[in-house]
């Protein structure tokens, strides 16, 4: 068995075995197995002063934001989304449990199961409040209210492209049809955002004005997007810090990821005095989506750490995620922020000796926070003594330092001619303590028959052998090893 899939290496210490899993009930306090592992050392990790902490700057909201959620809008416009109601359902409890602020939800006026669903979820009594998006014209608005919804987010093209292109319309046309639709909205008593698509490829004055018009009639938010993931940190910075000091109500943002800057530049939103930020699951959206809910999390927390874990429930982060994973038919990237099968693995020796001293050394984020662990890989030929000594310990061998690093040898000859599975290496330290014992003859009752098996070959790879039959032998080895990838899934168990 893997080590930590059965929990008692883990217990024991460093997770060797599963990378970066989820506890399985989302535990988040500091009992939490993978992490009692550093316990000496967790309560040195720096607590007071926070260099990643945000610039002080009053108008920032990096300690003050709000999350609207759109898997269920944005997220539908993913190539592969189709979300039944139910699905819908589900993935609207989630977000819910986990404390999103807002949810919104694909316009009504795109069919009638779009329709009934938004009634359906306006009706689950959430604790998020209901938003639907809609066209910037009357009959969407109508739509949208009688949906049951707590709010309507009215959104029109502001840039050359989209209104030549797209609707057609002039700014003028649009104002006065902005203006018609809040007021509309707001007399039927919900909340009511105005934002322009496509705002970075759009004229400033033209943009201001329109913000401003809407803002006196007591519009609750104006929206900024970056509809084709343009837009620069710096810019971002700029466009909303200068509306900010236009307008005095929220101002919500939604940033495509086309370029990749679309947690960044949420970030840059917030310091410039943005209120509400746009997230999906996984960041699914149109072409490649929008700013993920997780790695909206992992910067943040890295800002603000008592404000996100007081606010959102972290621990289901990996649970919703999982959910939109499934119904999308995708997986979960590796490179995923939090969640990411290997987002906590350490591997090289120095990051692994420096981890096993202090998690601060090379994680800016606490697993335990989302309710995962980390792992520290070793596996390979990039591993260190020290990593091999945490194992050891872990199996209850004891060795000194220079037989470690004997064994470590070892395992770093092996991992040089191909990937090393975690039994691999555990079967090179246990054999190496066993020869290390006085009674040679002793039965290898602690090895299991596979370690057994497992041994006898390493032994002849170690020891050597003929050098043909060791070539085959290696083949065979190869074939009979998963993949790093494969041996990875199988951990995560
Ligand atoms: C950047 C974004 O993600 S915005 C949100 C995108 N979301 C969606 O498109 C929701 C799903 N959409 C749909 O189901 C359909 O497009 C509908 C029901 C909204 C409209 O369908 P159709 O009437 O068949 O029009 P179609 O989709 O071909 O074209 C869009 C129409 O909306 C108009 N339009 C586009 N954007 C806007 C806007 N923001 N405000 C008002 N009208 C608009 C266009 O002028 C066009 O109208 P036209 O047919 O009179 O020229
Ligand atoms: O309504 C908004 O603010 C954003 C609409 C949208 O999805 C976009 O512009 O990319
Ligand atoms: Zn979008």
């Amino acid at each position: 068995m893997c080590p930590g899939a059965d929990g008692s290496d883990a217990a024991n210490g460093t997770v060797n075995g599963a990378n970066g899993h989820a506890n399985g009930n989302g535990a988040s306090n500091g009992d939490h197995n993978g992490y009692k592992a550093f316990n000496t050392q967790q309560a040195s990790r720096p607590q007071s002063t926070n260099p990643y902490a945000p610039v002080q700057d009053f108008l920032s909201n990096v300690s003050n934001f709000k999350i609207i959620e759109s898997t269920l809008r944005e997220g539908e416009q993913f190539a592969n989304a189709f979300f039944d109601t139910e699905t819908k359902i589900k993935i609207a409890k989630a977000l819910d449990d986990f404390g999103v602020d807002y949810i919104e939800l694909t316009s009504p006026a795109a069919s009638e199961q779009s329709r009934k669903d938004c009634e359906a979820i306006a009706k689950l009594g959430l604790r998020a409040k209901t938003l639907t998006h809609v066209r910037c014209n009357m009959s969407d608005a109508k739509l949208a209210v009688e949906t049951g919804v707590d709010g309507v987010d009215v959104v029109i093209g502001t840039s050359s492209h989209l209104m030549e292109h797209s609707h057609g319309k002039d700014m003028t046309y649009i104002k006065n049809t902005a203006i018609e639709v809040i007021e509309y909205v707001k007399s039927q008593g919900k909340e009511i955002r105005f934002s322009s698509e496509d705002s970075f490829r759009s004229n400033l004055v033209d943009l201001l004005t329109i913000y401003s018009a809407v803002d006196k009639i007591g519009v609750n938010r104006v929206g900024v997007a970056d509809t084709v993931g343009c837009a620069t940190p710096r810019q971002v910075y700029d466009l909303v810090r200068t509306l900010r000091g236009v307008v005095s109500c929220d101002i919500e943002t939604h940033f495509h990821n086309d370029t990749g800057c679309a947690i960044a530049n949420a970030y840059c939103a917030l310091e410039a005095g943005a209120t509400h930020i746009d997230t999906s699951v996984i960041g699914i959206g149109e072409r490649n989506g929008i700013t993920p809910l997780g790695g909206l999390m992992a910067r943040m927390i890295v800002a603000d750490r008592d404000y996100v874990k007081g606010k959102y429930n972290l621990s289901k982060l990996k649970e919703v995620e999982d959910l939109v994973a499934e119904a999308v038919e995708i997986n979960v990237p590796f490179n995923n922020p939090i969640t990411g099968f290997c987002a906590f693995t350490h591997k090289a020796g120095i990051h692994a000796k420096a981890i096993l001293n202090n998690p601060s050394t090379y994680e800016i984020i606490n697993p335990m926070d989302f309710g995962m662990s980390r792992y520290v890989h070793f596996a390979s030929r990039l591993t260190g003594w020290n990593a091999i000594k945490s194992r050891a310990e872990q199996l209850s061998l004891n060795m000194t330092d220079e037989q470690i690093k004997a064994v470590t040898v070892k395992i770093k000859a092996l991992a040089d001619v191909r990937p090393l599975a975690i039994d691999d290496a555990d079967s090179i330290i246990r054999t190496f303590h066993y020869n290390l014992t006085a009674d040679k003859e002793r039965p290898l009752i602690e090895l299991s028959n596979e370690e057994k098996k497992a041994w006898a070959k390493k032994e002849m790879e170690l020891n050597g052998v003929p050098e043909k039959r060791q070539l085959e032998q290696t083949a065979d080895a190869q074939a009979e090893v998963p993949s790093a990838k494969k041996t990875r899934t199988a951990d995560v168990s």
